[in-house]
């Protein structure tokens, strides 16, 4: 459960009192994410989500999140739309955090994604990315590149802990991706960055909506897509699933049509976008605050998936034919 920061019935209450959303009947600390304090609240004009920003949110890129889903949600995207307090503004403050109200959005997040849900999130990715064109506020993405190597410096000592050897396997990964190879002109745009199964509801096999703008950024499209072949395209045991990654890439590809500049870099993006989820996820599994009712997630997974994407040689072994085509 992430609730790094409790809020008391009486605060929330009063807190309550500063929007129109009507008397507070019930609240609860929610048993899913990582990153922020997230909370149900149901009241009497309805059910909402309450956010406590937490450590990897810098307070000054909130306005980008929270402008971003209105300009989503007004350009045909189904996600979350930031609730507006009695003056007007949606950011606020909480237990001493910086704070927003999301409207609820119905829907599951798929436990056992299936090639339905891959071809889903194709789509929904692609549509996000045109519906992001004329977002006018810009936030680089901090967890690229030369956002790694610090979370490196803050897990090498006990990355061998995790795994014997993991220590200088990121380090020679990380010379590597650092040595000029990562790909700087490819189409860019308003990214998600983080649009794991867990962020994608579906009512039956329809995508209903997606949530969870925190890593969202400017940066390139197709790392967006390495990093949704990463999230949806594995299987329990960690082997590659050609076919879900097939009807992913095709549904994406139907709507918006990667370049064959895009495809080239899929491998190598698709390593950042491992080491990126690894180096996150070591880093909180090794600083797990105490008290905070959270489950850290397994970094070694993204190993497997990195190791698996070392031994890629084009995009063909992701299921798109040479011509750009997929089969
Ligand atoms: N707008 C929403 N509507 C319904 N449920 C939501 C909404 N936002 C978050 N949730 C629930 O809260 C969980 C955690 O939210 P998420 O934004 O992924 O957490 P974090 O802020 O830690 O990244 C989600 O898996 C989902 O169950
Ligand atoms: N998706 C990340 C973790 C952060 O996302 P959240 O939505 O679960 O808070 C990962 O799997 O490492």
């Amino acid at each position: 459960m992430a609730v790094y920061t409790d809020v008391a019935a009486d605060e929330l209450a009063e807190f309550l009192q500063q929007y129109d959303l009507g008397e507070l009947l019930s609240y609860k600390g929610i048993a899913e994410g990582v990153e922020n304090s997230n909370f149900l609240l149901h009241t009497s004009k309805g059910s909402f989500i309450l956010t406590l920003y937490e450590k990897r949110v810098a307070k000054n890129d909130l306005p980008f999140f929270l402008g971003l889903m209105t300009h989503l949600a007004e350009h045909g995207v189904s996600c979350p739309l930031p609730v507006k307090a009695k003056d007007g503004e949606a950011l606020r403050e909480l237990s001493g955090r910086p704070a927003a109200i999301i409207t609820f959005l119905e829907g599951i997040w798929p436990r056992k994604p299936n090639a339905t849900h891959c071809a889903g999130v194709g789509e929904g990715l692609a549509r996000m990315h045109l519906a992001g064109a004329n977002f006018a506020v810009r936030r680089a993405n901090a967890l690229s590149v030369s956002g790694w190597r610090p979370l490196f410096g803050a897990a090498a000592n006990r990355a061998d802990e995790v795994q014997p050897g993991l220590r200088a396997f990121l380090a020679a990964e990380l010379d590597d991706l650092e040595s000029g190879i990562w790909p700087t002109h490819l189409p860019e745009g308003v990214i998600h960055a983080d649009l794991f199964n867990d962020n994608v509801f579906f009512l039956g096999d329809k995508l209903s909506g997606i949530i969870d703008f925190t890593f969202a950024c400017n940066d390139m499209f197709a790392y967006d897509v390495a990093i949704c072949l990463n999230a949806w395209c594995f299987e329990p045991d960690h082997s590659f699933n050609v076919t879900k990654a097939r009807a992913f890439l095709n549904a994406y590809g139907r709507v918006r049509k990667l370049s064959e500049a895009e495809e080239a870099a899929l491998p190598l993006l698709a390593r950042g976008a491992a080491i990126r989820f690894l180096l996150t996820r070591l880093v909180d599994w090794l600083n797990v605050p105490p008290g905070a009712l959270v489950k850290p997630k397994d970094p070694l997974e993204y190993f497997r998936k990195l190791r698996f994407h070392q031994s890629v040689s084009s995009a063909r072994d992701y299921g798109l034919m040479p011509s750009g085509l997929v089969a």
